[in-house]
């Protein structure tokens, strides 16, 4: 037999299919720029494991606002210029509303997680339902429970300095579980708080990038038998207690309907006017994302306002010296107070603006192609919101990586001279387009008074080293990796400005017990007498 012809064609075979190959992971000439690709798997191996947002801010500089890298044949865009980001994600807002798909968050929430979901009818009903029970004015009949919770905050942190990382994370957690279940939380050591962590713990590491095979990238990976997919066993815990939680909160409220005892609480409103209909998983899915949405984020600005204060006592001068002159000594600050004090405006826009918590924001995926900038955005593309890198501008900001609240005192965006501002607000961290944070209202009412509170309250220092008798420098660089990026514990001294205010920050305390009263129902028992004991 002649075997000619079939060598022919089986060369040919194997030639067409290596040029394909080498296609894929190849940018086209049409997408933006971006660092050189490799056959097949594209930028793959360059992908950054760990602090992605310094990696892409570091392309942005080299490769302009809108990047691109490619993942085998998935393309990734990195938009780290705000006109850009009104361009696309705002301007185009239908095209990009969608998010990745993502096999592992899919089998923990089965695609009804509102942070996360696909651009559907569930994330329609659900973030409709979020957005009308969270605007501006909506959020301000929270304020009492807010400002109780801040009293709290302020009584914690005079009384057990040490522990004001707990602390910060309990005010977050007891403002959005309060607001969503009517139940706070009054001690960082209460038992739903550990439980909530843990879990977000397992959760955020699953996310992790990099820590789980590239089941998106390699469907196939999926097939694994349990026994060598660890990953398998992990989704289905976190699951379990997902739903253990929340089903939990559910039927907390359902009893307290059915006992006529509402005490007000969004939940109630959802179940008794079933305003995401019966649906457990999508309910589960919400109230997982307002949770865990509101409280990491608002915990992450405490601790870094903190940091940033430490290192910074000629920022503590001025905005002592501007809070002693509006609101004095004989009260608290006001959300009303907050016009009136742009020293700590200015200081609470750089701590966002030098530490945005999310840095490189929740991906958005593409369903429509767009043209930016004659460059083609390809159905599929997922699209990353570099916030950090667009903060940290150096042709926008001077000395961006130093904390100078300043900047903001002698321009709206506290950037430099001549700056071009096309596209740039204050309020980069909350993202952009139809899945800017829905909590944003709520947030921005815990900031300011905590803001506010810290100022007045307190001084903030380096804590000394008991063994030199040194004060420890704080490192305002030193950051824990994730989607949402923390300080990385630190020591200081937080001490009480004055006698006066100590003593009245203890009578606000007291004062606020009826408000709290409305949300202690269903704490056990040594959690109410702890709460009852606080400050008495
Ligand atoms: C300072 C605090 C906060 C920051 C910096 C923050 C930041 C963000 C960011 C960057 C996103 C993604 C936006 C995008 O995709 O472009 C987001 C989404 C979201 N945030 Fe926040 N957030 C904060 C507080 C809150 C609070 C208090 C809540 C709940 C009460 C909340 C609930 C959510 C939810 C549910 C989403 C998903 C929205 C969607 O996909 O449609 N966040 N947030």
């Amino acid at each position: 037999m002649d075997l000619v012809p079939i060598t022919i064609v089986l060369g040919s075979i194997v030639a067409i299919t290596v040029m394909r190959l080498m296609r894929i992971g190849k940018r086209p000439p049409s997408f933006p720029p971006g660092p050189p690709t490799t056959p097949v798997l594209g930028n793959l191996l360059m992908f950054p494991r760990e602090n992605a947002y310094l990696k892409f801010t570091q392309w942005a500089r080299e490769f302009g606002g809108m990047f691109s890298l490619m993942m085998f044949d998935n393309p990734i865009v990195v938009i780290s210029d705000p006109r850009l980001v009104k361009e696309l994600i705002e301007k185009k807002g239908g095209s990009v509303a969608d998010r990745p798909h993502s096999h592992l968050i899919n089998m923990v929430t089965e695609g009804k997680y509102l942070t996360f979901a696909r651009y559907s009818n569930d994330w329609r009903t659900a973030r409709t339902m979020l957005q009308k029970a969270l605007t501006k004015e909506a959020c301000l009949e929270y304020l009492p429970i807010m400002q109780a919770e801040a009293i709290q905050l302020l009584f914690n942190m005079m009384t057990t300095p040490d522990n004001f990382f707990p602390d910060t994370t309990r005010f977050a957690y007891s403002v959005a579980a309060t607001v969503l279940t009517g139940t706070r939380a009054p001690s960082s050591e209460s038992p739903i708080l550990k439980k909530f962590f843990h879990m977000i713990e397992e959760w955020s590491g699953l996310l992790e990038p990099g820590s789980q095979p590239p089941l998106d990238l390699i469907p196939v990976l999926k097939y694994i038998p349990a026994r060598w997919a660890k990953w398998k066993d992990l989704c289905a815990d976190i699951r379990r207690q997902q739903y253990e939680l929340y089903d939990g909160f559910v039927t907390m409220c359902e009893k307290r309907i059915a006992n006529n005892l509402r005490n007000g609480s969004l939940l109630e409103g959802v179940i008794a006017d079933q305003k995401l209909g019966n649906d457990r998983v999508l309910i589960r899915g919400t109230i997982g994302a307002f949770l865990e949405g509101g409280t990491d984020t608002t915990s992450l600005f405490l601790k870094s306002l903190i940091l940033m204060l430490t290192s910074s006592p000629d920022a503590q001068t001025k905005a002592h010296k501007e809070i002693d002159a509006v609101v004095g000594s004989d009260r608290l600050p006001t959300l009303s107070d907050f016009n009136d004090l742009p020293y700590c405006q200015a200081i609470m826009k750089e701590v966002l603006r030098i530490r945005p918590m999310v840095p490189i924001g929740v991906p958005h995926n593409v369903t429509k192609e767009e043209v930016i900038d004659g460059y083609v955005i390809p159905v599929g593309s997922t699209v990353f919101m570099n916030q950090f890198g667009i903060l940290h501008d150096p042709e926008a900001y001077d000395d961006p990586d130093l904390f100078i609240p300043d900047r903001f005192i002698t321009s709206q965006f506290g950037t430099k001279p001549g700056a071009n501002v096309e596209g740039r607000g204050n309020e980069t961290h909350f993202g952009a387009g139809r899945r800017v944070c829905v909590g944003m209202n709520l947030a921005n009412n815990a900031m300011i008074t905590n803001t506010m509170n810290f100022l007045w309250a307190f001084d903030f220092k380096p804590a000394n080293d008991p063994a030199t008798g040194r004060p420890i420098p704080v490192d305002i660089n030193n950051y824990s990796e994730g989607i949402a990026t923390s300080p990385r514990p630190f020591k200081c001294d937080i001490r009480p400005r004055s006698p006066t205010h100590a003593a009245l920050i203890r009578k606000e305390l007291l004062a606020a017990r009826p408000i709290f009263e409305r949300y202690e129902h269903e704490l056990s028992p040594e959690e109410a007498q702890y709460a009852v004991g606080l400050g008495a």
